[in-house]
């Protein structure tokens, strides 16, 4: 039987953060950014250039002070308890810092040591690590003379030495080749069946291959939470329709559109493609309600024959931009005020 303590660390969301603002001199990165990550979930962590990604990564990991709100990792706050959270936390900051001149092997066995791995485990640790990301070749080499592709495996090996529960993962595919890319990705769905995972990128369809639930931040707040899936479909779409005369009268364009418009859930009829002959072509935009029953009845009631229909989601792209879009430059970023985060301190 459980314990209270155990029942208890096991409820508790993998991250909670609540009303989390940042400012760097008079520079807000962060207004108010409020989210949980229930344990064993895979989150992506979208956001423009400056929107506050890495700070709320680097506050979470304990690298970064928050100007006020909280920030929980299994339920122990972060500014509380840095060397008790970071134990369970593997974080690969962004631009991958790493000692150039070390040995991949004397690097991993350091980090290790840092960690507080404890020497009976360290062997174990550090081959499970180099077997998961595909270091076994490299581990005489000296990390200056690894491709982008292998310091990211080795950047995401001393992430997950200490077999941390969350990994942390800033911008993890950024700079490398197409090959590579679908490498690093493959190795975090493969880590994300057994930890919570939270990644930012600025690669769309990458959240969408990896992620189950996707957050994007917008000028240092939450503007979309949900399914990849969710947030596309919900922000509705279009459906393309060829349609012909069924009774061998001719179509008159402006009748037919006017049935079209009156179709429910229809926001905006435009004029599309058509197959010739006697066809007409349309474009239906439409909101967050399925449109095509209502259009095939109206059709059906108007005499017309629907040859084709198609329906087309919005991208996450186009979501993306919807809900970023417009975001204005921003200047006077004051000198850093803090040192930049390295993955060393345990
Ligand atoms: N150490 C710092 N000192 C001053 N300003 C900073 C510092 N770190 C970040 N900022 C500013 O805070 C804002 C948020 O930056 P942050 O790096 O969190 O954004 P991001 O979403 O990770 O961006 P990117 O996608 O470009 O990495 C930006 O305006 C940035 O210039």
């Amino acid at each position: 039987m459980w314990s209270l303590h155990e029942v208890d660390i096991v409820s508790q969301p993998m991250i909670r953060i609540e009303g989390l603002t940042k400012s760097y001199g008079t520079a807000q990165a962060l207004r108010g950014v409020s989210f949980e990550v229930p344990r064993g979930q895979v989150v992506g962590f979208l956001g423009p250039n400056g929107a506050g990604k890495s700070t709320t990564m680097k506050i979470l990991a304990g690298f970064v002070t928050p100007t006020s709100g909280v920030a929980q990792v299994n339920g122990i706050d972060v500014s509380v308890d840095p060397v008790a959270t970071r134990r369970l936390i593997g974080y690969l900051p962004e631009n991958n810092p790493l000692y150039e001149e070390m040995m991949v092997r004397d690097y991993l066995d350091f980090i290790a040591d840092v960690r507080g791995v404890p020497k009976s485990q360290r062997q174990t640790r550090i081959r499970s690590a180099v077997e998961r990301c595909g270091l076994g070749s490299v581990l005489g080499k000296d990390i200056q003379q690894l491709s982008k592709g292998y310091r990211q495996r080795v950047g995401l090996a001393q992430a997950i030495l200490h077999d941390p529960d969350l990994l942390i993962l800033d911008e993890p595919t950024t700079g490398l080749d197409p090959n590579q890319i679908v490498e690093i990705r493959n190795l975090i769905k493969d880590l994300g069946r057994e930890k919570t995972v939270i990644l930012s990128t600025h690669i769309l369809s990458e959240v969408q291959s990896t992620c189950g639930r996707v957050l994007i931040i917008s000028e240092g707040k939450v503007v979309a939470d949900d399914a990849p899936e969710r947030l596309t479909t919900s922000e509705g779409g279009s459906v393309t329709v060829v349609l012909a005369s069924r009774s061998g009268v001719p179509l008159r364009p402006e009748q037919v559109r006017a049935v079209l418009e009156q179709v429910p859930g229809v926001t905006g009829v435009e004029g599309a493609e058509a197959e010739g002959g006697d066809t007409l072509g349309f474009s239906l935009r439409y909101g967050a309600e399925d449109i095509r029953r209502a259009l095939f009845d109206a059709a059906v009631r108007n005499d017309l024959c629907l040859l084709e229909m198609k329906r087309r989601h919005v991208s996450l792209e186009e979501t993306f931009r919807k809900l970023t879009g417009g975001e204005a430059a921003r200047s006077g970023t004051p000198a850093r005020a803090e040192p930049e985060a390295t993955p060393y301190a345990a």
